[in-house]
């Protein structure tokens, strides 16, 4: 007998997606079937949400929404002896080949091949998912799954953050989205000194603070260079952390690093950007590196143990907490006005 679930799908290919009742998936040969217990929405969803051109050349209605997930295995597919019913997973969004040059270098957050969870097939903002086993990652049962279903996220903020020495480091983060929040977090925890953010609404500035920010400066008000070297005694930061994407935060943030400081690039810019690479990168010797997904399964292991820790102060990135799917469209709208940090879901209303 067939069992029917809710699910946010993208229906058409046009703004928006609908709430639909659709049957519980079975899992297949190397898949498992898990009862979601909490999910969360991504910039991405909301691209998909907005239908954007990057989703236009990438999804293909209809599809059930949502990679960032915490759940519990209910049923296991064929084939699949790595997890069994009652394990607490979540799950690394990036499933790679295992093949290519750079899989074969153990850079597997940079597979030539990667699909992704929830993007190129269908997602967890359901009651049930199907997940690729090979991609689950097993959490303590103490984990709460609003913990949980943040660690995909977190790896991005972790893999920015340290991929140079932080503790006691002066830090500049530019960008205080969900993302550029949970920086903050993971910054302060591993004793990042001053943090200071730059964010033009008020409203991400005030969660900055209560994340733990040292500093927060309005780039649109006050001149964050100057304010930077203020802080710094004219030295600038050791490290520069960019989770905006807007070019101006780029070049402020050049700017304000002190020479010979490390430089890290999380934020995607809406077009090619112009940086002056003779004064602001080359004569001041910057270490500069790009960011993106997570290194696989190194940073989960150092998401985990941050969280188990208990030093992420990630409640107040949490900011909107919904039971059932019923409110939806208002949880992406107010994520598009930018009045959230994370959103997480807890489809099950029981
Ligand atoms: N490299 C990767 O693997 C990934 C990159 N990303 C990118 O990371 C970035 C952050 O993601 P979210 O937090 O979800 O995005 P978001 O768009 O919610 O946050 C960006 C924040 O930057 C702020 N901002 C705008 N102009 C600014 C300026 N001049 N100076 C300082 N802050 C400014 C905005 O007010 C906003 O709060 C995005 O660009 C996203 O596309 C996201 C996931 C993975
Ligand atoms: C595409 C995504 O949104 C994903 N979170 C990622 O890390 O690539
Ligand atoms: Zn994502
Ligand atoms: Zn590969």
């Amino acid at each position: 007998m067939s069992e029917k679930m809710q699910a946010i799908m993208k229906t058409k290919p046009a703004y928006g997606a609908e709430l639909v009742e659709v049957e519980v998936p079975k899992p297949g040969p190397g898949e498992v079937l898990i009862k979601v217990l909490a999910t969360s929405i991504c910039g991405t969803d909301l691209h998909i949400y907005e239908w954007n051109e990057w989703a236009q050349s990438r999804i293909k209605p209809p599809q059930i929404m949502g990679h960032e997930v915490a759940g519990e295995v209910v049923e296991v597919g064929p084939g699949v002896d790595t997890l069994q019913e009652g394990d607490y997973i979540s799950v690394e969004t990036h499933i790679v080949c295992g093949k290519c040059y750079a899989c074969k270098h153990n850079r597997y957050h940079v597979c030539q091949n990667t699909k992704i969870f929830g993007v190129d097939m269908n997602g967890v903002f359901a009651e049930y998912a199907i997940v690729p086993a090979k991609n689950a990652w097993k959490n303590p049962k103490n984990m709460p799954p609003e913990y949980a279903t943040l660690q995909e996220p977190l790896g991005n903020a972790v893999d920015t953050v340290l991929a140079g020495p932080i503790a006691g480091r002066s830090t500049l983060i530019t960008g205080a989205g969900p993302l550029g929040l949970l920086g903050i977090a993971v910054a302060k925890a591993s004793g990042a000194y001053p943090v200071i953010v730059s964010e033009p609404s008020e409203f991400r500035r005030e969660l900055a603070k209560k994340v733990g920010a040292d500093y927060v400066i309005n780039p649109f008000e006050e001149d964050p260079v100057k304010a930077v070297m203020d802080i710094t005694n004219g030295a600038g930061v050791e490290v520069f952390l960019e989770f905006s994407g807007a070019p101006k935060a780029l070049e402020q943030g050049l700017k304000a690093t002190t020479p010979g400081g490390r430089v890290s690039l999380l934020g995607l810019f809406p077009r090619e950007v112009t940086v002056d690479f003779n004064n602001l990168i080359i004569f001041k010797a910057l270490e500069v590196h790009g960011i993106t997904g997570r290194h696989l399964w190194e940073t989960w292991y150092t998401v985990s143990s941050l969280i188990q820790s208990g030093k992420l102060n990630l409640d107040p990135v949490i900011t909107h907490k919904y039971r059932g799917f019923d409110r939806f469209e208002e949880a992406f709208e107010l994520m598009r006005a930018g009045k959230t940090g994370k959103v997480v879901f807890f489809p099950h209303k029981g």
